[in-house]
């Protein structure tokens, strides 16, 4: 019995509709030494007899039968909602029929000549998500709407992460609960901080994949000159002080998810070879002879838009065209403000939680401050305006303080309150918002004490609150920093400073 079904019962039962009938025993002859039960069907309406007399775990159709296309198979089945997984074989280079069948359902695609160590994986895989459904079915709810029926805790959970009832969330979440179980790659679209991680991650927890690993990689922020050797691992000796085998990405994704971040940002050599390796799903590590198989899922996230990088030709279109199977959309805030209570409750209480501190109110004016705030920053940017105001605040109820530069919190487009301008800042993508000229400060030492603190709150959260890494990063040492924070307040992770107890000590 094969290792690849290990949950069900009984043997799963497979259906090969193939009209060469060498090619048909072969692969029959494969699938019953994995333990499968078989059966075959030569033309689509033998397939269609076999479909009307019996239930099975997954077909695995040729495209073109003498009487018909696989797709119509895979069609039947979807119209019927037949709980079958498909698995369609295309001929070598036609990229179309592949896009195609997995656009129109397929669980996954396979190339012929196929090559029965990939068939096997394959169709293990399809089965895998078939017994799913075996176990105890939860449905998850998110505000009062059901979702698809989910089967793991994990995918549960994960969708739960992603906070927001708002209807635009909603659809984000389902879409994600009804592709999560296939091999189709997902392209995750949005604006930075609109939580693109976050829905990658939901695919892959509400995938049959979701006990393999889930590798998170972000394409801009590799050197281009080890990119090759990160992505596909490197032999001992291959260049200049690598002194063994190295895994890349794909190998370390194996069995699982490799998240693709920021896909946009990706050079155009290391594209082709993205591409090859996802066509062929196999990778040669550098040095290395071989080419290494590899069983990944691909989800790939941007802020640009794709399209017109390709029209640019900063990016190439056949890869846009494999990579963007799948398409998820994650609104930004501004068209989901209906989120930002909950966001907030959900935030405040994860950050409270981080600093080991009772979660603090919210009032509903500075919830209603937060509402008419831009937020070009997305979720990311409300975090980072909630974890600096827990980081100031004194008492229970939270503060945020509109004179703070870095709170930033008036109203786009109020009206200036002086008629001076101030400059854009150049890191929003805003249009310039006026403000209004620093005053000068009627006491001095408590300003730069707010100015430090911010500061010093900023280095602490972009180090994950490690002081040391803080520290060296404002040209400080431990000491120092240790004694400015207790100086000025500064509630952090791990506590009483003065006992230098955190997490980097
Ligand atoms: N719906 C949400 N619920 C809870 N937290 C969220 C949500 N969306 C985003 N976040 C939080 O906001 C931050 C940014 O999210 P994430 O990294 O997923 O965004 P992104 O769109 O991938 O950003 P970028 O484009 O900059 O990579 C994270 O800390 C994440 O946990």
């Amino acid at each position: 019995m094969s290792s690849s079904n290990p949950s069900a019962q009984r043997p799963a039962q497979i259906l090969v509709v193939d009209d060469e009938p060498d090619l048909r025993t072969l692969y029959e002859l494969t699938l019953l030494r994995e333990g499968y039960r078989v059966e075959a069907a030569g033309s689509v309406s033998e397939a269609r007899e076999h479909l009307d007399a019996g239930r099975f775990d997954a077909v695995i159709t040729d495209m073109r039968l003498p009487d018909g296309l696989g797709m119509e198979i895979l069609q039947r089945i979807q119209q019927e909602q037949r709980s079958e997984r498909c698995v369609v074989m295309t001929a070598y280079g036609s990229a179309e029929n592949a896009v195609e069948a997995l656009k129109a359902g397929a669980f996954d695609y396979l190339t012929k000549p196929v090559d029965l160590k990939q068939f096997r994986t394959v169709v293990a895989s399809a089965v895998q998500a078939q017994a799913a459904p075996a176990r105890p079915v939860r449905q998850a709810e998110d505000s009062g709407s059901k979702l698809t029926a989910i089967t793991s805790n994990a995918g549960i959970a994960a969708l739960e992460r992603l906070v927001g009832g708002s209807e635009p969330m909603r659809l984000v979440k389902s879409r994600i609960a009804k592709v999560a179980r296939g091999m189709a790659p997902v392209l995750v679209r949005g604006e930075s901080g609109t939580g693109k991680e976050l829905a990658a991650r939901a695919v892959h927890a509400c995938s049959q994949r979701s006990d393999g690993p889930f590798v998170a990689v972000n394409c801009g922020a590799i050197p281009e000159n080890l990119l090759e050797a990160e992505f596909f691992g490197a032999r001992k000796g291959s260049y200049t002080g690598s002194s063994q085998d190295r895994d890349g990405y794909f190998q370390a994704a194996r069995g699982g998810t490799l998240f693709l971040d920021e896909i946009g940002d990706l050079p155009l050599a290391m594209q082709s070879k993205l591409l090859r390796a996802i066509q062929e799903r196999s990778v040669r590590p550098i040095g290395s002879t071989q080419e290494d198989a590899v069983d990944v899922r691909i989800v790939s996230a941007t802020h640009k838009d794709l399209q017109a990088e390709v029209q640019a030709g900063r990016f190439r279109q056949d890869l846009f065209y494999r990579l963007n199977v799948i398409e998820i959309a994650v609104p930004a805030l501004r068209e989901r403000r209906e989120d930002l209570p909950a966001l907030c409750e959900a935030l405040l209480a994860r950050i409270a939680r981080d600093a080991g501190m009772p979660i603090p109110a919210l009032s509903a004016e500075v919830l209603q401050r937060l509402s008419q705030h831009p937020l070009h920053g997305n979720v990311r940017e409300l975090e980072n305006l909630l974890h600096r105001a827990v980081a100031l605040s004194d008492g229970d109820v939270l503060h945020i303080d509109v004179s703070s530069p870095a709170a930033q919190l008036e109203p786009a487009g109020a009206p200036p309150a002086t008629a001076t301008q101030a400059p854009a800042e150049p890191q929003q993508p805003a249009p310039p918002a006026a403000r209004p000229a620093a005053a000068v400060p009627s006491d001095l030492q408590s300003y730069l004490d707010q100015q430090e603190r911010e500061i010093l709150v900023r280095a602490l959260q972009e180090s994950g609150f490690n002081r040391t890494a803080a520290a060296a990063r404002l040209g400080l040492s431990l000491r120092q920093i240790r004694y400015r924070i207790a100086r000025l307040g500064i509630a952090t992770p791990g506590g009483d400073d003065s006992h230098g107890n955190g997490p980097d000590d």
